[in-house]
């Protein structure tokens, strides 16, 4: 089945956030008088979303005062959302491989609205997502097939013309649930222990060069 869109996970797939995101958390650790975090364990967290981070800064807490931790990094990070987070190097040619064809692509991700909207205000790529689905647009969020299927949608294209590139077994799973073909970008930010042997994508991605040339040979 021919591809003719691409939809891409946002945080460790389309946009390395992971520098913003850990100087936020261990931000957040020095305010409340802990030790901050090494990077390289932050990274392994990112994509698992903000709730994810502050336990593993927090481990053991619970309830309003892990709440009122997370809400203080998340304000953290909304204050230096963009000031190293960049589009993944070697990827800005294939969005521009994507207009130069015509063709659309968009972006679906677990990250609230509020973020992601001030997050992409701040990122220019070579053109323009049609689509930008957030965890919170609909009711249901990523493995549920309902976000991609809309993104799909919003782009013009059969699911099955799509493919849902991502980081996480998560997005694979919501690629596979919304009848997408599936790219797993192994560069991103791995959860501790994932094995690439066992993530049924039909693609794996090394670096984000190898999904640039993906769409130059297969688009
Ligand atoms: O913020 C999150 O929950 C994860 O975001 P992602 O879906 O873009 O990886």
């Amino acid at each position: 089945m021919s591809i003719q869109c691409v939809l891409f996970d946002l945080d460790g797939t389309l946009l390395d956030t992971s520098y913003d995101f850990a100087y936020a958390l261990n931000q957040t650790c020095r305010h409340y008088e802990q030790q901050p975090l090494r990077y390289q364990d932050i990274r392994k967290t990112v994509s698992q979303g903000g709730l994810a981070m502050t336990q593993l800064a927090f481990p053991g807490l619970e309830g309003e005062e892990l709440e009122a931790r997370r809400q203080f990094f998340l304000d953290v990070y909304f204050k230096n959302i963009d000031h190293h987070t960049r589009v993944f190097p070697g990827l800005e040619a294939g969005l521009a491989e994507i207009a130069q064809k015509n063709l659309n692509w968009g972006i679906v991700t677990n990250k609230p609205g509020w973020l992601t909207e001030k997050l992409l205000e701040n990122i220019s790529f070579p053109s323009k997502p049609l689509s930008v689905i957030s965890g919170d647009t609909l009711s249901v969020r990523k493995p549920h097939p309902e976000p991609l299927l809309l993104a799909a949608q919003q782009c013009g294209a059969e699911p099955e013309n799509c493919i849902y590139i991502g980081d996480h077994p998560r997005d694979i799973e919501a690629g596979i649930n919304a009848g997408m073909q599936t790219g797993a970008a192994m560069f991103g930010y791995l959860p501790e222990g994932a094995q690439e042997t066992a993530w049924p994508a039909n693609h794996f991605f090394e670096t984000p060069i190898e999904i640039t040339h993906f769409i130059r040979e297969q688009l």
